[in-house]
């Protein structure tokens, strides 16, 4: 069996989706999401340029070897250009290897561990009351858990958070152009405030709710440490990077000072982001993406070492992941034992159903993974070629006296 061609698209709705899709002289194809949030044209060149050229020929059966020779190959390693690249292409061998086996790619990596995946919706508010609207219209949906992030009294400009009152919506990314909007941050503020606001949506919402935080990589290693104490009444399910990434050792002062369950890894692009904080047991949630972390062969090799240090997944679910992406992690979802929870953004507009065809389906807060061969998703690319892609950017922060801070 033999690649004869790749092909990558780049555009989507209201998204720049970067769609790979490897042909086979068995007329079987498999598809691969390549995108890399507000870098999107990026791992399509990377693609484009070297490694379809490359795979052309190649037997698409023998996924771990292509892997280990555009990792290896490249000589310089890592880097997350180059792992969505390469996790497109693991993606595409993997849905391949399902179609010719007849079998959905969760049955390739060991079977059902359960049926649905939890999954956790984003509430977002202007402020705290507009959050809990936000909270509520979730919880009537039947989610389970739900993170919770709203702006901060006297802060300007918010915390990845809408600026008018009742914009539910996670639109981080925005299209309107190449120049990022600069958000404002005062850890002060937010510190004196959001312990409190979370036990509010506590009392408000009771105790079965999962209630999750995402820090944003903007605190210092002592005050995450504090923060965490303080934020112990809550009970969250997570506090998601509260330090910045790179700066691994800062988790062990919040482990000395609190319980609180740590999830990290959506910046993470290899296991070697991930294995000092699991095999220390700094961590209890990994939180890398199929796409960004290079595909399923290496997030199952996380997976597994995770679970051997009682480290759960909670894989990143942004709304820059394609469906492609997102039926990847179905899958490795519906078989890990150490699953913990999805993060899910709705992405189902009827043109993103249109363009990813798949019998993936989200219900009372749980994803219900696709029997159909391989991922189980399609794509039309009769469709695609309205698409362009649309230069956009992801938001920056400063502090109030104009230096910059970690998003
Ligand atoms: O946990 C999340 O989904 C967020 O941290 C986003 O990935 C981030 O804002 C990039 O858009
Ligand atoms: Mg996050």
């Amino acid at each position: 069996m033999k690649i004869t061609d790749a092909k990558v698209f780049v555009g989507g709705p209201k998204k720049n989706y970067v769609t790979l899709k490897i042909m086979t002289d068995q007329g079987i194809y498999g598809l691969g999401d390549a995108t890399l949030n507000n870098r999107e044209t990026l791992p399509a060149q990377y693609l484009q340029d070297y490694l379809v050229p490359n795979l052309i020929g190649m037997d698409p059966r023998n996924s771990e070897d292509i892997w280990q020779y555009f990792y290896r190959g490249a000589y310089f390693r890592r880097g997350p250009i180059a792992t969505a690249a390469f996790g497109a292409i693991d993606m595409a061998l993997w849905d391949i290897k399902g179609k010719l086996a007849n079998l959905p790619v969760y049955q390739l990596l060991g079977g059902k561990s359960r049926e649905g995946a939890m999954v956790y919706a984003h509430a977002t508010g202007a402020d705290l009351e507009d959050l809990m609207d936000s909270v509520a219209f979730y919880v009537e949906q039947g989610y389970k858990a739900v993170r919770v992030q709203c702006g901060i009294p006297g802060m300007p400009k918010g915390y990845a958070v809408p600026e008018a009152k009742g914009d539910n919506l996670n639109h981080i990314t925005d299209y309107t152009g190449i120049r990022p909007k600069v958000e404002v941050w005062d850890t002060d503020r937010y510190m004196r405030y959001m312990p409190g606001a979370l036990e509010r949506i506590r009392e408000r919402f009771g105790p079965e709710l999962k209630i999750l935080h995402d820090v944003h990589h903007r605190l210092l290693p002592r005050e995450a440490a504090a923060f965490a104490r303080a934020v112990e009444p809550v009970d969250l399910y997570w506090l998601e990077d509260p330090t910045p990434a790179e700066d691994q050792d800062a988790l062990r002062l919040i482990r000395q000072h609190s319980t609180v369950p740590i999830a990290i890894g959506e910046v993470f692009n290899s296991i070697y982001d991930c294995n000092r904080l699991i095999e220390q047991e700094l961590i209890d949630f990994i939180r890398v993406a199929v796409t960004y972390a290079g595909g399923i062969t290496p997030v199952r090799r996380i997976v597994d070492l995770a679970g051997l240090h009682h480290v759960r997944t909670g894989f990143h679910g942004a709304p820059s992941h394609s469906p492609i992406c997102m039926a990847a992690q179905a899958h490795l979802n519906a078989w890990a034992p150490n699953f913990g929870v999805q993060e899910y953004l709705v992405l189902g507009t009827p043109e993103c159903d249109a363009l990813f065809p798949s019998e993936h389906r989200m219900e009372n807060g749980m994803v219900w993974v696709s029997d159909a061969p391989g991922l189980g998703v399609d794509f039309d690319e009769s469709k695609a070629a309205r698409y362009d892609y649309v230069p956009g950017s992801h938001p920056v922060v400063r502090l109030e006296d104009g230096t910059m801070w970690n998003y």
